[in-house]
């Protein structure tokens, strides 16, 4: 496949349109049976769990968090905090518990963070605060047997900018052992002349300074303590596919652990909606993760 450089603006537009390359549904048709299943979903996840809403990680109106609380926590739980997708424009942390039944039958915190959306939100602002969710959690919680990421599409753009961040002017450096990046986006420069862009408003410029794959350098704090998880649907788009390839080849290439998974039969939104099913191949390779016994420490 050619470079996007050389797409028109119409080939660039649909390979940047996750809703049409599903095969189940047509494009409005998939994005509403999303909005449906995270919807019920976190309503289960507002059953399964105890939580505690909204809660403030910044001043912003849209810097809050939702906890939920396995049953029976352990004293030193692993918490997975996970960014939603919605091309930094949709969506919000109030669908967002649609994962949480299965973590927390096995024990485990799932964060939900907030964040500006665009246009109120632009792209530093957005990167900022999920950082900035990072710290407050850690420093909330002095007990936890490690920090995993969890993002879908822009959420995972999001994550793997966290994985980016130089903590020195954050006085914390968080114990982050995995991050789950799933369908997502990792160089923001071939969505700049995209409609994806109206609401953002994007220069290359901004676009260069929060794409990951130009600061994969700066995930060297990870070394041997993270292992990150590129996950991709089958039929998502070859732009988005292609960009999961480069970032986890990134990864390795970097000297970093890493693993790659092409998600058989899903698409790009339910590849993260099955994280409602206990025996989704996701779920289990996430419980595996997260309640892994630490060898070495
Ligand atoms: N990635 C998403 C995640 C959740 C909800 C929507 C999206 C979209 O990408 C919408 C976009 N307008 C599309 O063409 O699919």
């Amino acid at each position: 496949m050619c470079s996007w450089k050389q797409m028109d603006l119409e080939e660039l537009q649909k390979q940047y349109s996750p809703s049409c390359w599903s095969h189940r549904m047509d494009k409005d048709a998939v994005i509403q049976a999303h909005i449906k299943v995270l919807t019920e979903g976190t309503a289960q996840g507002h059953s399964a769990a105890q939580s505690l809403l909204d809660v403030p990680y910044g001043s912003g109106n849209a810097e809050k968090l939702d906890i939920y609380l396995p049953p029976n926590p352990s004293l030193a739980p692993a918490l997975l905090i996970y960014f939603h997708g919605g091309y930094w424009q949709l969506l919000s942390k109030d669908l967002s518990g649609f994962m949480v039944p299965p973590l927390v039958k096995a024990g485990v915190v799932v964060v939900s963070v907030g964040y500006d959306l665009a246009p109120k939100g632009n792209m530093d602002l957005i990167v900022s605060q999920v950082r900035r969710s990072v710290v407050f959690i850690v420093q909330q919680y002095s007990t936890f047997s490690g920090i995993y990421l969890c993002g879908h599409s822009a959420g995972a753009h999001l994550a793997a900018m966290v994985l980016c961040t130089d903590w020195s002017e954050y006085g914390v450096v968080p114990d982050v052992k995995g991050a789950f990046l799933v369908s997502g986006i990792y160089d923001l420069c071939p969505i700049v002349p995209t409609r994806t862009n109206i609401l953002l408003k994007m220069t290359q410029d901004d676009a260069l300074r929060n794409s990951p794959m130009q600061l994969v350098n700066k995930m060297k704090w990870l070394a041997g303590n993270c292992e990150i998880l590129v996950v991709v649907a089958e039929h998502d788009s070859d732009e988005f596919r292609k960009q999961s390839q480069e970032f986890y080849k990134a990864i390795k290439d970097a000297g970093l652990m890493g693993s790659f998974e092409d998600v058989p039969n899903t698409d790009h939104f339910d590849v993260i909606e099955k994280l409602v099913e206990d025996d989704y191949i996701l779920t289990q390779i996430i419980l595996k993760t997260v309640t892994r016994k630490c060898t070495n420490c």
